[in-house]
Order: C-alpha cells, then structure tokens, then sequence
C-alpha cells in the first residue's frame, strides 16, 4: 500500500508507516502523475483534488481509493467527482479551532494594548459560528465580551439536537452593530449561503470607522481590492487577516495595509495539526477495516512552557495578554511575514513562514496559578481558555 503525504502534514511517519510506504511530497507539487501508483492521497489545504486530477490520475491506472485532507477546509477538495470514482474521503472537523481561537484573542489583545483600548469595551460580531466561531462565542462570552453571531445555514437548520441560535442576527445587522467583526465561514462559491465576497464592496464601505475586521475564514470571503481600497483612502479600518485571495502571491499592498498580516497559520498550533493528522489517520484506518495503534497523546510532546504563577499587580486584560503571549505570540507570525516576503518575495515568503513554522501549543496547555492576591484574575483567565489554579 502506498500512501502519498504532503510534506507539511507532521507526525505522518508515526500514524501512516503503521499501514504502508509512505512518500512525502511538497503539498503543491501534488499531482495526477504523483497518484499513479498510490492507494490514499493525504493532503493538507494547498492541494486541489479536483476532478482534472482525480480523472487524468484514473485515466494512469491509478488505484486511490482513499483521501484525507488533515483540515478543516475542505474547498480544495471536489469531493462529488472523489464520489463519483468510488474514493472515500475524510478530513478533520474542528482539529485547529482552538488554535483559531487562540490567535483571534491574541490579535484583538495585541490591537488593544497598540491602540489604547479594552477588549471588554468593544462588542464583537463572530460571522459562521461553527466549531472555530461557536468556540469563539463560548469564550468570549465567558470572558464577559457582549457578542453577536450570524449563521444563516444554522439558523435554518436549528430544532431538536442542535445548538441554539437564539439571538443570531443577519449579517447586515451585524455589521452595522459591532465594533469588531470576526469572519469565521467556509469558502462557498454557490447556493443561497455563498461566502464567496460575503464581504464585498458595499459591506466594506458600510463598515463604520474605527471598526476592526479579522478574517481567519477563507480569503476569497471578503473582495480584498474593496478591503485593500478603503484601507488605502480612508485609513479609518483595523484589519487583521490571516487568509487571503491568491495565496501564496497574496495582494503585497494589502499586506502592507493590514495591522496584523499572517501567512495562514492562525490554526497552526501542534496539537492542531497533530490532531488533523490523528483524526485522517483514524479516518483511513476505518477506512482498510483496522484498528487504530496510535492515540493523539502519543504524538503530543509536553508544552515547552507549562506553568505560569502570577500575583497581585497586574490588570486583567494584562494578565491575560501576558498569559496567551507565552503560549502564542501573533507578532511573531506578522513579523515572519513581513520579513520573508521582503527577502524571498511574497509567493515564497508566505510559504516559507509556514514550512518552518515554529511549535506553537495551543492557550489550554498552559496552567496558570494564582497567588493569593490575583484571585479575582481567575474568571477572565478562565473564560479565555486557559487552565487556572487558585
Ligand atoms: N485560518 C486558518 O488557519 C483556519 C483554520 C481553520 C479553519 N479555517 C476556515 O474556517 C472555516 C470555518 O471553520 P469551522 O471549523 O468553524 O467550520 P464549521 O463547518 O464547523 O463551521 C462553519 C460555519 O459557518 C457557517 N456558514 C456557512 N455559510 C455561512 C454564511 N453565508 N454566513 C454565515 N455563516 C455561514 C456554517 O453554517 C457553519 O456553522 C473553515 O471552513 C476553514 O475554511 C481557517
Ligand atoms: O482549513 C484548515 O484547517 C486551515 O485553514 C488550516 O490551517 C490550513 O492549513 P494548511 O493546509 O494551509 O497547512
């Protein structure tokens, strides 16, 4: 059985040798003639399966019956045509929403402190509230932030065992009430929920100054032209964007633009991608009727830092901030960016900030304590996700 593996998809030695040879390629050198003898394809989001190479792969010989991708994405997968040629296909539900959640709290802390303001006086509009948005209300909303969520397609969807959407609004609505809107929707090009320019022109120009706009979704979400524009005239927007239209060669004056500019590692935590590549192989090992020999806990080393004690002295949007930076620090990522970009150009920039990207653990790895006069930082801290012990 052979099985051929992005280069970026880690621990894919320990979980996929376990059922076969395993062939490492550069996730976007993938193609029909790489699948011509191989049995299960596992990817990560860079990869287009789509119905060009599935067929061109099947017209080789190609046996494949099986692809993974190790993400939550999955809009670089045509997986009617995967369907069509009997392929079975799994990705990994909700492995890095945590790590999304992370960095969209250490950006806004970060935004906070450059600018003067409290996270708790801003109201924040989380726009597709599935695993990384629905997480995302969870803690901000036990961090004591007001916040307003939007997802139509789950609206329609609620009644007996599903999550309650009491209180979501429409987008509009959202848009006109919130002083930071976080986009948190898959890619979706058709149909009445398309995403494809949620945000476009109009939507851009209707934000109100001062408004702070995060995209950790799909960049094709929002019209980056429209963004890249108002951002450019009026200089009255904070955007913080983490995907982009045409990545790698994302738009360079955008980047430039944007407060915070990350290469598309807002869910790079280790455990979240170790978990992306656990959850696939779990997947495929379901797949060939085995069993699975390796448990997530298996791959996962222990935190680099693990412990944090803090005492009287400090706010608590400072705690906090102090708190997620020793777990994830979002200005290193912008600064990679900016730099990589300089010195390679952008295409090769951005993807050589993701290759070597740094181990990164995820805000509940780390546990903080209390001592006895910083008490009343436990509620915050807490909500936030993080571990605390009094
Ligand atoms: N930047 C990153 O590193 C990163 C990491 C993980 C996921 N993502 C992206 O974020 C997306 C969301 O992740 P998830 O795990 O929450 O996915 P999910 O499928 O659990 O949730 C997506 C939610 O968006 C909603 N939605 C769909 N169309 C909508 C619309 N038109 N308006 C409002 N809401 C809409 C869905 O109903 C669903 O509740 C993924 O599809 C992926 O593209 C990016
Ligand atoms: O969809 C996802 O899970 C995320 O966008 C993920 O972080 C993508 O990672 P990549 O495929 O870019 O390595």
């Amino acid at each position: 059985m052979k099985i051929v593996v992005d280069a970026n998809v880690p621990a894919a030695e320990a979980c996929f040798e376990t059922l076969g040879e395993v062939v490492r390629l550069p996730g976007r050198e993938i193609d029909a003639a790489a699948l011509r003898d191989a049995d299960a394809l596992v990817v990560r989001s860079i990869t287009r399966v789509d119905r060009t190479m599935i067929e061109a792969a099947r017209r080789a010989g190609s046996r494949l019956g099986f692809v993974g991708s190790c993400t939550i994405g999955t809009d670089h997968i045509d997986r009617e045509a995967l369907s069509e040629h009997g392929i079975a296909f799994a990705s990994a539900p909700g492995c890095n929403a945590e790590a999304v959640v992370d960095y969209v709290l250490a950006s806004l802390l970060t935004l906070a402190e450059r600018e003067g303001w409290q996270l708790a006086s801003r109201r924040v509009g989380i726009v597709g509230v599935g695993n990384v948005g629905g997480r995302l209300l969870g803690r901000l909303t036990a961090m004591g932030i007001d916040c307003l969520a939007c997802d139509p397609p789950r609206v329609e969807l609620q009644g007996v065992g599903r999550p309650a959407t009491a209180g979501f609004v429409d987008l509009d609505t959202l848009v006109d009430a919130c002083d930071v809107i976080c986009l948190h929707t898959p890619l979706v090009r058709r149909g009445p929920h398309a995403t494809y320019h949620l945000l476009d022109a109009q939507r851009i120009s209707a934000l109100a100054p001062d408004t702070v706009l995060l995209n950790a979704g799909r960049g094709d979400c929002v019209d980056g032209a429209a963004l890249r524009q108002r951002l450019a005239g009026q200089a009255d927007l904070t955007a913080v964007l983490d995907v982009w239209e045409t990545e790698p060669a994302i738009d360079t004056a955008l980047a430039d633009l944007a407060a915070i500019a990350t290469p598309h590692v807002a869910g790079y935590s280790l455990d979240g991608k170790l978990r992306g590549t656990h959850q696939v192989y779990h997947a495929l090992c379901r797949h060939l009727g085995l069993s699975t020999r390796l448990t997530l806990e298996d791959l996962l080393p222990p935190p680099a830092v693990s412990r944090l004690a803090l005492n009287a002295g400090l706010a608590p949007e400072e705690a906090l901030r102090l708190c997620l930076r020793s777990v994830y620090d979002v200005r290193r990522d912008h600064d990679s960016l900016r730099r990589e970009s300089r010195r390679q150009g952008m295409a090769q920039g951005f993807d050589a900030c993701r290759a070597g990207y740094p181990l990164r653990r995820e805000a509940a790895t780390l546990v903080v304590e209390l001592g006895a006069e910083a008490g009343h930082l436990a509620p915050l801290l807490r909500g936030a996700g993080l571990h605390v012990v009094d």
